[in-house]
């Protein structure tokens, strides 16, 4: 018998996401930087200054890889996600997981044009977990610029399997739900860093407006004592300090980034990266330092090592 939750796996399945065309500037690239806590300790420092500015002009700056992630948003600057065969309360949705390939470093201005589908939807009892897939393609020159897997966290919306057997759907096979073993070894390299207790503010700016980041009646209603902070917003700090120590400061090194939210990080709090090198993969971790707890794990593979590691 049907338990008593609003999601209607085949009703969802069968929905097809519009396609969608936008256009972000230098101005776009560059305030999503800052949002990710780039120059907030050193506003000359030279593995990040190029990522807001240039001598020779805007259209110089180089792009973080994780720019990317927020392409999905165009589909949904609320962050809500509202479609058929999708009951549940959206106070309760939180970012699971991000997944992305990146082909071809970003362009500092370009139009983008987004394929989207739902890759997966799981059934976890407590929860459910839906997957959605963006492929973008620079719009003039149709080349396919990256691919965005987005896991969202869907709180009280689980319990919709028919059997005895929970529902679990996954278009594609190449990233299954999992955490990231940490080597208990001493990492590579340690880095701290501030988020400033504006962070999420100054993150929204971006194109995620999802108010469980700026209203606090929401955040409570949600189940956190204030806003927290875009889980995205943390994977931007965390692959930053992953660029700057095993990049060499070359955000074009990086091929595919994995990232699980594992518990959520107040802004205003320090954010402790701890990498480590597995070939041409490394292993990260993100714990929040004044509550020695890691919240975030992943790795981001790299195309090559620098010359100077
Ligand atoms: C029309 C299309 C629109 C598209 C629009 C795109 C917009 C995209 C919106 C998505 C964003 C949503 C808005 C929110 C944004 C945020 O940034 S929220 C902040 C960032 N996220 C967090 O802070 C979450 C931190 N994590 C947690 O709090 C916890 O890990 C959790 C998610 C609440 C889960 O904890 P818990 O309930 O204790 O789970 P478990 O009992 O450990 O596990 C149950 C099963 O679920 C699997 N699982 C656990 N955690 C995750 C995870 N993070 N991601 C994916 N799956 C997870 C776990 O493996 C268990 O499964 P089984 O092993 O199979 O039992």
């Amino acid at each position: 018998m049907a338990k008593s939750s609003g999601i209607n796996p085949e009703l969802l399945l069968s929905q097809k996401l519009p396609e969608k065309t936008f256009t972000y500037t230098e101005r776009d690239a560059a305030i999503y930087a800052l949002g990710v806590g780039a120059c907030g300790r050193d506003a000359v420092d030279a593995d990040e200054l190029k990522y807001v500015y240039h001598e020779n002009g805007q259209q110089f700056i180089q792009v973080l890889p994780t720019f990317s992630a927020l392409f999905s948003f165009e589909l949904e600057p609320s962050g809500a996600i509202d479609l058929p065969g999708l009951q549940h309360d959206p106070r309760l949705l939180l970012h699971g997981q991000q997944y992305m390939e990146l082909y071809k470093p970003f362009p500092s201005s370009a139009s983008i044009r987004n394929e989207a589908c739902i890759a997966g939807l799981h059934d976890k009892g407590k929860a459910a977990i839906l997957e959605i897939e963006t492929k973008s393609y620079n719009a003039e020159s149709g080349e396919l610029l990256c691919m965005n897997r987005m896991t969202a966290f869907l709180r009280g919306a689980g319990g919709f399997s028919n059997s005895s057997q929970p529902f679990s759907y996954s278009k594609y096979q190449t990233i299954p739900v999992s955490v990231v073993k940490i080597p208990k070894s001493q990492p590579f390299a340690v880095f701290e860093d501030y988020t400033q207790p504006s962070q999420a503010l100054v993150y929204r700016l971006s194109g995620d407006y999802n108010p469980l980041h700026s209203d606090p009646m929401v955040a409570k209603a949600a189940g956190f004592s204030r806003p927290i902070l875009h889980g995205l917003c943390t994977m931007g700090f965390a692959v930053r300090a992953i660029i700057k120590f095993i990049c060499r400061g070359d955000p074009n090194m990086v091929k595919n980034i994995f990232s699980r939210f594992l518990l959520h990080v107040y802004p205003g709090e320090t954010l402790v990266t701890e990498m480590w090198l597995q070939g041409l993969r490394v292993i990260y971790q993100v714990k929040v330092k004044e509550r020695n707890r890691s919240v975030l794990s992943g790795f981001v593979d790299v195309h090559r090592l620098a010359s100077s590691l």
